[in-house]
């Protein structure tokens, strides 16, 4: 049945909390952050947006589906820093499943805890904003603890793509059926959305994090796709420089999440650090051209500055989060290129974005 060993969680400004061991026995830090998802623990835990942060799943019964590898994962391994959740079920009942969350933990050597009052580390973290972390179940005493947790970077300023993006370049889709040839920078890259674009006709070519303009435009891509991914947008000048290239080219460009960010960038807004970021399933975005309402799935710590806009003429705003006003998607007025804060693709989550795939596609058939 695994461990129920002890463990303990501690915030960087003190506060600590007891609860049982789950995963691996040891011990592991990062930016504490939460998702209030119901479902699809999987996906969140191998999305490589979550490389550096520990996760709490607000939802109360994790684990208890189990896990079933290559359908349910966003990327070839688990990314997280650590999970803490409050009912963790060693046993699952799902007949598909390959195995348990605990093995699938023990095997990726993740450490969580289980058995926390996750309503109140959450209210706590809203409050008090985002905030460096540690789990562990082998320092018990939150002095030894406090000194370990003092070594874990920042995530401000923290450039993180280049340590989970591809070595190599890869393919995806079906060369001789595809009408469109995508060059995705892997900053990071969610599999579902290079599913969502092979299933629209595209080709995609996956490019590694520093890949140069001139190596990119070698292999002839008729557009480009910007991915999510993790750390501070505002630590990646070379992607920036990047994007910029792409726009002078005239050719449709699409950016997810910190795709969008960079996206920004590259028109000239910065980016700033949020409270305690969006993360969870359920974000009401309007979206300006329809007039409609997204329910959607989000996962971000950062945001494009609001205040920068009316300076930049050639960038409009398309969506905003009905919850705080933030922004949540781009266009250029002078380029085709688009770009959104939420994740279209879901998984987990709704699917009311994805015709967002489909304007990318049409910008090519324009
Ligand atoms: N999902 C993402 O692409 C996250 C982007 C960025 N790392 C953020 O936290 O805001």
């Amino acid at each position: 049945m695994g461990s129920q060993q002890p463990a303990l969680l501690l915030l960087e400004d003190g506060t600590a909390l007891k609860g049982l061991a789950l995963g691996k026995i040891g011990t592991m830090g990062g930016e504490i952050c939460f998702n209030t998802g119901m479902t699809g623990y999987q996906e969140i835990y191998t999305d490589p947006s979550y490389y550096g942060q520990i996760v709490v799943n607000t939802n109360a019964h994790i684990g208890n589906y189990g896990v079933q590898l290559e359908s349910e994962e966003e990327s070839s391994s688990i990314k997280i820093s650590g999970m803490v959740c409050n009912s963790f079920s060693q046993i699952y009942s799902r007949k598909t499943a390959d195995f348990s969350l605990q093995s699938y933990f023990e095997k990726a050597n993740i450490v969580g805890i289980s058995e926390v009052d996750t309503r109140q580390l959450v209210r706590h973290v809203r409050q008090k904003g985002v905030m460096n972390a540690i789990i562990s179940s082998e320092i018990l005493d939150e002095k030894k603890l406090m000194e370990h947790l003092k070594e874990v970077p920042s995530m401000d300023g923290l450039e993180l793509s280049s340590l989970v993006s591809t070595t190599e370049p890869y393919f995806m889709g079906d060369e001789s059926t595809a009408q469109y040839r995508i060059a995705v920078m892997d900053y990071g890259v969610k599999k579902s959305i290079l599913l969502n674009l092979t299933q629209r006709g595209c080709f995609c070519k996956v490019f590694p994090a520093k890949t140069s303009f001139e190596e990119v435009m070698a292999w002839n891509p008729d557009g480009f796709f910007i991915s999510n991914g993790p750390g501070d947008p505002s630590a990646m000048p070379y992607a920036v420089k990047t994007v910029q290239q792409f726009l002078d080219t005239n050719k449709p460009l699409f950016g997810i999440c910190l795709g969008h960010q960079i996206l920004g960038l590259a028109s000239g807004i910065s980016t700033f650090k949020m409270h305690h970021g969006h993360r969870g399933l359920n974000h009401p975005v309007k979206n300006f051209q329809t007039g409609l309402c997204e329910i959607t799935s989000q996962n971000h710590g950062f945001a494009v500055s609001p205040d920068e806009i009316e300076a930049h003429p050639d960038v409009e705003v398309t969506h905003i989060n009905l919850n705080d006003k933030t922004i949540e998607g781009i266009k250029r007025k002078d380029k085709p290129a688009f770009s959104v804060q939420y994740h279209p693709e879901a998984s987990p989550g709704p699917h009311d974005s994805r015709y967002l795939f489909d304007d990318f596609v049409k910008l090519f058939e324009a």
